[in-house]
């Protein structure tokens, strides 16, 4: 449904050149939930504007529904974009309008007439959960309401794509979750193709079917969402990955850890699992084989695409050598394994 093809935008600060993106190829297929995720500054919201042609790309093409938007003259791209909504960080609704105008403002643009535009932004404002609101102004909405009103206005040219502009980084977890829901509802429903951009693993991890890593203007990985986690090629994934997952030691307990190993201390370990993991209840295994009590501090295992993988945090009680023996076995069976350091 999307292709992005060798794709390159430089923009000129003074004489200084900025890659914003370099030779990025994605093929997004049509139903798809894609995402794409990188730092601040990696380039994603440069690369999502020239889906539409909000940006020109420096050379490369995009096709959308097998036209080339570059080869359109002004009209026909106007046309084109009606099939291609957009939803922004900071919703960009129009105060001055009440929901029912915001949502019916493309098909007024459009010339529909108001019965149509009538019975179109009701059924919206209903799929929305915004049945109730239509005479409400945006000032008076919470920040997952002024989302789905967005949604409900981008729905209302029947479009064929949805392009999300960190759609969720301004609302709490909850309501995180209620709009990541509702895009795949939507996603369902009318098989629209979404290609959203974000900074958070967790929201390609809740919705996405395949994802794009970006970093520095390039493309660094792309997959299925479930062989990204299972098996991160790059740096840049695991760290996404990891940002997910991230466990901290409590305060307290780091004071009590020290990096002397006496014979009356017992180390505190990091186990990371990944996709490359052997899948088996090595836990269990590891106290039975080598004699050890394993206390679990903090855990944070995940199931994405049929792997299980995540962080653990545990003490293990028991001789120098078994302990030694124990962690070797974990590191043959492909986890990975970090001493932090010893509590007596
Ligand atoms: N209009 C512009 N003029 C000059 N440089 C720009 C322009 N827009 C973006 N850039 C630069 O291009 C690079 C990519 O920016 P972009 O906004 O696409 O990144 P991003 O991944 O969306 O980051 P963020 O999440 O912080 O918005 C950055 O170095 C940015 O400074």
């Amino acid at each position: 449904m999307i292709e992005i093809k060798q794709v390159n935008k430089v923009f000129y600060q003074g004489k200084r050149a900025i890659n914003a993106l370099s030779d990025i190829n994605l093929s997004i297929a049509e139903g798809a939930i894609y995402g794409v995720i990188g730092s601040s500054g990696a380039g994603k919201s440069t690369l999502i504007r020239c889906v539409n042609l909000l940006e020109r790309p420096t050379n490369g093409q995009v096709v959308v529904d097998g036209t080339d938007l570059n080869t359109l003259s002004n009209h026909d791209l106007t046309l084109a974009r009606r099939k291609i909504g957009m939803i922004f960080q900071h919703f960009n609704l129009l105060s001055s309008r009440t929901v029912f105008d915001n949502v019916g403002l493309p098909l007024e643009l459009a010339g529909t007439d108001k019965k149509a535009i009538k019975a179109k932004v009701d059924s919206l404002l209903e799929l929305v959960g915004l049945g109730d609101k239509k005479d409400t102004y945006p000032a008076n909405l919470s920040g997952g309401q002024k989302q789905r009103v967005a949604i409900a206005r981008a729905l209302a040219s029947d479009p064929k794509v949805l392009l999300c502009d960190e759609a969720t980084s301004a609302l709490d977890p909850a309501t995180t979750q209620s709009i990541l829901d509702l895009l795949r509802k939507i996603n369902q429903e009318f098989n629209l193709t979404i290609l959203l951009i974000t900074h958070e693993m967790a929201v390609v991890k809740s919705i996405c079917s395949d994802v794009a890593i970006i970093g520095d203007g390039k493309l660094v990985e792309q997959g299925a969402v479930g062989d990204i986690f299972a098996h991160p090629k790059t740096a840049l994934a695991r760290e996404f990955i990891r940002s997910t997952l991230d466990l901290s030691i409590p305060a307290d307990y780091q004071a009590r850890l020290s990096h002397a190993k006496t014979a009356t201390t017992h180390p505190l370990v990091r186990l990371e699992f990944t996709g490359a993991s052997v899948d088996a209840p090595i836990i269990s295994q590891v106290a039975r084989e080598f004699h050890l009590d394993i206390s679990i501090l903090s855990s944070n295992m995940d199931y994405v695409g049929g792997i299980k993988f995540g962080l653990m945090l545990a003490e293990f009680f028991g001789t120098p050598s078994a302990t030694e023996q124990a962690i070797a076995f974990l590191k043959e069976n492909k986890i990975d394994v970090e001493v932090l350091g010893y509590v007596a």
